[in-house]
């Protein structure tokens, strides 16, 4: 059977994911409301921005729903602002920015800005094979900190700055990337989320 994933559908490109989710044999289904949220066996949550998103997660009623749903182990996948709002903790965002505590982080909100807006990277990404990974990465968050327990899944440096940081991780059934692989049509990041989903179900 093939599992049922929302893609929280507030804001950003979720057209893209939904696209991506049915080649990598998922049913991709919209999330705008509570109702909608307890029918899915998993979640996307898409790059756009951070801070809007966790505003309209309270204005619709789906923080706390989304927050239990998140507790109680729904497999979840955060791309970009999606990690943001995942990470426990949160660098140089904005005072009224809601956390859904979905990983034991802390990431830094637009890093890679203070040397580039946006650029690619190939990328080595534990559990998928077939080669390195072309990423987008688009005004992105990395990860500053993570605990004991969250799997470090891809790192990248940028020209100006050689420290490897960390751009993918697990932990448990949260996965989390700072790029955007539904930009790229390599539907592999998609397909190792399928598989997580797979797992609970
Ligand atoms: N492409 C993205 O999702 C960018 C994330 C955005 N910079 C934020 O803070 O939410």
């Amino acid at each position: 059977m093939e599992p049922v994933i929302g893609i929280l559908a507030l804001q950003g490109d979720v057209r893209e994911h939904a696209a991506i989710l049915e080649r990598a044999r998922a049913r991709a289904r919209p999330v705008r409301r509570p109702a909608e949220l307890a029918e899915v066996d998993g979640l996307v949550l898409p790059g756009g921005e951070s801070t809007t998103m966790s505003r309209l997660l309270e204005t619709f009623e789906l923080l706390e729903p989304l927050r239990e749903r998140i507790a109680g182990g729904m497999p979840t996948y955060g791309s970009c602002a999606g990690m943001i709002l995942l990470a426990r903790e949160v660098l140089d965002g904005r005072p009224d920015q809601r956390q859904l505590d979905g990983l034991d982080v802390v990431v830094r909100r637009n890093a890679f800005g203070r040397q580039v807006d946006s650029f690619e990277a190939e990328l080595d990404f534990a559990g998928i094979e077939g080669g390195p990974l072309h990423a987008v990465f688009i005004r992105a968050p990395w990860v500053e900190k993570a605990a004991d327990g969250v799997e470090i899944l891809a790192q990248t440096a940028v020209t100006g700055d050689e420290t490897a940081r960390i751009v993918a991780i697990r932990q448990g059934p949260v996965l989390a990337t700072a790029f955007h692989p539904e930009l790229t049509g390599d539907e592999r990041v998609h397909r190792f989320f399928v598989r997580m989903v797979h797992r609970t179900t």
